[in-house]
């Protein structure tokens, strides 16, 4: 049986954890169900409480203390520690049908994307066909306020493109925390983040008065060089020659952009192909039985 679902990543603070609480919330509100997956083992407190959560299997606490690890190195322990337990995944997985949205709320160490194989490999472990065959879709939010500081937007699209490029499966960008640059940023400017323009670190504000030489013992004369610029367009070229990232726009609050934002993943992983007709609509039903 085919089962659908939604990976959540991105750095620290990204709001991943509130778009997994709206996302849920929209889906009850459509009478849609779903399955809340917690694989943050430092997460505390939840709006939704999570139907499967990693701190189950191993406490991050508990690895900090018995092997003297920090909260980085622990986090690490911790996925290793599921990749050797994946059963804990496989059992509450296994039973659920096609009607259920899977939705994944991944830490927001950077580790996790970048350097260690972790993730493809448990992203393997859910797709693998004949196994739990989870048609997943990843999403990788990126802060809105990131558009700020051009260079940090295009670092920022880095690492997105980098987790899409190693997870291999329908994937999409979101600028989360909209509300935050709202009426600081012209529509037309944010047309060219959400579809990443390069040119933006040529007109970036201030950058035609910089000489490049930077102030000497200004902690920001690194960020400032030529040589930090030479690096930016290097991103920002890489970025373009893939072509592969763009960004949906997320405004939490508002309802209707978090089933936009829905609409796009049910889309990629084509969960509407997969479902039974349902039922004509109960409440008319009801109206007839009273008659
Ligand atoms: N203004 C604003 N704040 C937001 C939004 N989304 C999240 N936040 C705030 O940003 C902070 C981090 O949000 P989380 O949802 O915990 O982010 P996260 O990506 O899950 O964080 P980690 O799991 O620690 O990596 C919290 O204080 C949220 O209240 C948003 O859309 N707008
Ligand atoms: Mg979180």
């Amino acid at each position: 049986m085919s089962k659908y679902g939604v990976l959540v990543m991105g750095p620290a603070g990204a709001g991943k954890s509130t778009f997994c609480t709206a996302l849920i919330t929209h889906l009850h509100n459509n009478r849609r169900s779903c399955f809340y997956v917690n694989l943050d083992p430092a997460a505390e407190e939840f709006a939704h409480e999570p139907d499967l959560d990693i701190k189950d299997l191993i406490s991050l606490e508990d690895v900090m203390e018995d092997m003297g690890l920090g909260p980085n190195g622990g986090l690490i322990y911790c996925f290793e520690f599921l990749l050797e337990n994946l059963d804990f995944l496989t059992e509450a997985l296994d039973p659920l049908t096609e009607e259920y949205l899977i939705i994944i709320d991944m830490p927001g160490q950077i580790e996790l994307y970048t350097h260690i194989p972790i993730l493809p490999a448990l992203v393997k472990h859910l797709t693998r066909t004949g196994a739990l065959d989870v048609n997943l879709c990843a999403a990788y939010l990126l802060e809105a306020t990131f558009v700020v500081d051009r260079a940090k937007f295009f670092a920022g699209t880095l690492s997105a493109m980098s987790a899409m490029i190693m997870l291999e499966v329908p994937h999409v960008n979101i600028l989360s925390k909209m509300d935050l640059v709202k009426g600081q940023i012209a529509k037309r400017d944010l047309k060219r983040f959400v579809d990443p323009d390069t040119t933006l670190l040529d007109d970036e504000p201030g950058a035609e008065e910089d000489d490049g030489q930077g102030v000497a013992g200004d902690p920001q004369t690194l960020m400032k060089g030529n040589s930090f610029k030479r690096l930016n367009r290097a991103v920002a070229g890489l970025i373009d020659s893939f072509s592969m990232v763009s960004y949906l726009r997320l405004e939490v609050q508002d309802e209707d952009s978090v089933g936009a934002i829905l609409s796009y993943i049910d889309d990629a992983i084509q969960y509407h192909e997969a479902q039974e007709p349902k039922e004509p609509n109960d409440a008319i039903e009801v109206d007839e039985a009273d008659d």
